[in-house]
């Protein structure tokens, strides 16, 4: 579903990603592992074509990024760290506005608005202002959003930042079901150790390098042993 060769993005003279190499194929869970400044970020902002890299290549589902954007970046739904919602407009409005950008037929933009407000129990505020929900009320808006056009893949920053233990738990299992019910697949980007735990896979990310890649326990094994948070926090002193 992801591919990635040789990503390379710098700052001026700082190297934020140094070579990232990676395949995610359909219906994984895979946990983006990395300290702050790790590059996690920055990989979101080229795989979702904010930036362009300096070298390297990535293909969605197939179709290079670079050649061709609208029908790449088509196939991604993105929650990026810092909220993107409009405070302004209902919750309804915010995911129509998405709808009509993917352009959706209206009756399906309507029958998946309803289902994701009401598997995360936001039925009755469809027509509220965003600005009335609270902030994990916001998250999860922020993920139906970015499941409305069905993408093959899922792309989340830090998307559990500053919610409560049972919403990021709920955020999870939501994620978690879009694998299952739908074969898509899931990059998430955490500092989180326990949440990569959780993930059928573990990249960790330190200085823009992919330090090991693989099953949460044999990553741990393969940055030194004991526990994934001890041989993440020693890998990444
Ligand atoms: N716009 C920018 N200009 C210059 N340097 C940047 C810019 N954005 C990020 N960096 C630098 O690139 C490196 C990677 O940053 P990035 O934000 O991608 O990391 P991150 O893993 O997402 O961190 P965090 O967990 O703190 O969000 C850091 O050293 C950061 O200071």
């Amino acid at each position: 579903m992801l591919s990635v060769r040789g990503l390379v993005k710098r700052y001026g003279a700082r190297t934020a990603l140094d070579g990232i190499d990676l395949d995610i194929p359909r219906g994984r869970f895979v946990a983006l592992l990395g300290p702050n400044g790790a590059g996690k970020s920055t990989l979101f902002q080229v795989l979702t074509g904010l930036f362009a890299s300096d070298a390297g290549e990535v293909q969605v589902d197939g179709i290079d990024l670079r050649r061709h954007a609208a029908r790449a970046l088509a196939r991604i739904g993105v929650v990026f760290q810092q909220p993107s919602l409009d405070l302004d407009l209902s919750l309804a409005r915010n995911l129509q506005l998405h709808a009509d950008l993917h352009g959706l037929r209206s009756r399906p933009a309507r029958q998946r608005m309803a289902e994701g407000c009401e598997r995360f129990g936001l039925a009755d505020r469809m027509h509220r202002p965003v600005r009335e929900l609270s902030g994990g009320q916001r998250r999860k808006v922020e993920l139906i959003r970015a499941g409305l056009h069905e993408p093959g893949l899922l792309l989340m920053d830090e998307a559990t930042a500053g919610l409560d233990p049972q919403s990021r738990r709920d955020l999870l299992a939501e994620m978690n079901g879009s694998v299952t019910r739908r074969g898509a697949s899931v990059l998430w980007a955490t500092h989180l150790v326990d949440e990569a735990e959780a993930a059928d896979r573990v990249m960790v990310l330190h200085r823009g390098r992919v330090l090991a890649d693989g099953a949460p326990a044999e990553v741990a094994q393969r940055l030194g042993g004991g526990s994934l948070e001890q041989a993440f926090l020693r890998a990444t002193a």
